[in-house]
């Protein structure tokens, strides 16, 4: 994952049907904590979001979840860990996340996380961010595997 300090995580609000999606995030959360990674995503307690974020919070990384207030009440169930950053709108949480972070990472997801994807790839193509900084990569790839349902 190269020399980053913060990763933005994409993925779902839902866990799937398969336990694979479920351990993906939870080994994905230990990486991060494994390389003193933090985390910035997207907020929310429940789904595969939950999962990743507990793990960094319980590894002892920083967690910084972004949320439009609208989702709050939708997407947070319970205490959500780390520090929790209340935007006004979608629009809003996107781009904080992509200026708060050096890098992406999407997870399985739904639409939402499809389209939170996309619009970070979109916006490296036009120039809007050059994330992640072309010095501190080994590896860059974009895989991306659909399924007809989580
Ligand atoms: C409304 C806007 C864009 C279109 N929709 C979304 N844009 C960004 N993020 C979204 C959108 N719809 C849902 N989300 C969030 O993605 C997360 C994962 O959702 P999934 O469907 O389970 O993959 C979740 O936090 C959603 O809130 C304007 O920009």
């Amino acid at each position: 994952m190269g020399n980053f300090k913060k990763i933005c995580v994409f993925c779902g609000s839902n866990s799937g049907y398969r336990k694979i999606f479920s351990d993906a995030a939870l080994d994905l959360g230990r990486e991060l904590v494994e390389r003193k990674i933090d985390l910035v995503y997207g907020g929310g307690s429940i789904g595969l979001m939950g999962l990743v974020s507990q793990a960094v919070y319980d590894g002892g990384c920083n967690v910084l979840g972004i949320i439009p207030r609208a989702l709050v009440s939708v997407e947070i169930s319970g205490n959500a860990v780390g520090e929790v950053l209340i935007v006004s709108d979608m629009h809003e949480r996107k781009a904080e996340m992509a200026r708060r972070a050096d890098a992406f990472i999407a997870l399985p997801g739904g639409y939402g996380t499809m389209e939170e994807l996309l619009e970070v790839i979109t916006w490296s193509q036009l120039g809007i961010h050059e994330k992640p900084d072309k010095n501190k990569i080994e590896n860059v790839g974009i895989m991306m595997a659909f399924e007809g349902s989580l």
